[in-house]
């Protein structure tokens, strides 16, 4: 079977200083509806990458394909963006008003806007009460980024790009939106590459993980099988405390986690299926610098 998103030897030298490498040798694939977690360090270029798998940023080499169709081959990036969706670290909220952009991508596809799903989806991620005729620009940082997550969601991509999209919010507000991605992806069968440093989030919510670290992807496997036991040296300091007792991430709860193994799952609404995707929808409504986006 075809793979969803295929990477190839893909290669980034770094914005900053070109003649160094930011990555290289990346060859990964990412099945429909599978749910990675991409895990590494700071600096890596896990962003980077995503920005790359959401053809905002060129790769200095390799091959990037959708359905085994090349990214260069695509005549316009939307079509490509229509189905890869990037939903960044730090919220981008268009001009105009909460509603205004729950309807970017029915506005800018001249597609029916699907409020029913936009309510459901505003009420899992604990923002039922906003009001949908405040300015966008003067929602909170949490706020704005569930509901940066809420208009990429409408777009009904086949694969979400999540870059850190807990980070900023409470503990109540992150249960409530790893609640809705889980049922999102059940069903919709949407899949997620999903940047994280929460390694409890990562261990409960997806299957695979991607391990970066010295510039390469040093580890793809089984997300149980990588927090029982990474396969490298750096993927075991990653997850595991060193002798100063400085971890990178949050092992010791993930140990006692994973025994019992498969993801816990939190409270959210239940999403009832809505009328059909939102065919057309493109990603240019759904972040600064969406439309200079470049091919690989
Ligand atoms: N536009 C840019 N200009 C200059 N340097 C950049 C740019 N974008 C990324 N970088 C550099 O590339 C490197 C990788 O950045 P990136 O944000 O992709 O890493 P990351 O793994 O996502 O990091 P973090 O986990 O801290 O978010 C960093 O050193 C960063 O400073």
């Amino acid at each position: 079977m075809t793979a969803l998103l295929t990477m190839e030897e893909l290669r980034k030298q770094r914005p900053d200083e070109p003649d160094r490498t930011l990555f290289s040798e990346m060859t990964a694939e990412i099945a429909a509806g599978d749910r990675v977690a991409l895990l590494g360090g700071s600096g890596q270029g896990k962003s980077t990458l995503l920005r790359i798998f959401a053809l905002l940023e060129a790769a200095d080499g390799g091959r990037l394909l959708l359905d085994g169709k090349e990214a260069r081959t695509y005549a316009e990036p939307r079509e490509w963006r229509r189905q890869v969706c990037y939903v960044a670290q730090q919220p981008v909220m268009l001009p105009g008003s909460v509603e205004d952009n729950l309807r970017a991508a029915s506005s800018l596809h001249g597609t029916p806007f699907d409020e029913a799903l936009a309510r459901r989806l505003m009420e899992a991620v604990g923002l039922a009460d906003i009001g949908w005729r405040r300015a966008a620009a003067d929602l909170s940082g949490g706020e704005k980024q569930r509901t940066a997550l809420v208009r990429a969601l409408l777009l009904k991509p086949r694969l979400l790009l999540l870059d850190e999209v807990t980070a900023s919010l409470d503990p109540g507000s992150k249960d409530a939106v790893e609640a809705l991605l889980d049922d999102w992806s059940a069903q919709e069968g949407a899949a997620c590459l999903w940047v994280t440093h929460d390694l409890v989030q990562a261990a409960e919510h997806c299957r695979t993980v991607w391990f970066m670290a010295e510039g390469r992807l040093l580890e793809v496997a089984e997300a149980d099988a990588f927090f029982r036991e990474p396969a490298t040296e750096q993927g075991r300091r990653f997850v595991r405390p060193d002798a100063e007792g400085r971890t990178a991430g949050r092992s010791e709860a993930v140990a006692e986690m994973k025994p019992e193994a498969g993801p816990t799952r939190t409270a959210g609404a239940k999403l009832e299926e809505g009328p059909g995707p939102v065919e057309g929808a493109k990603q240019a409504g759904m972040g600064a610098g969406v439309e200079g986006g470049a091919h690989t």
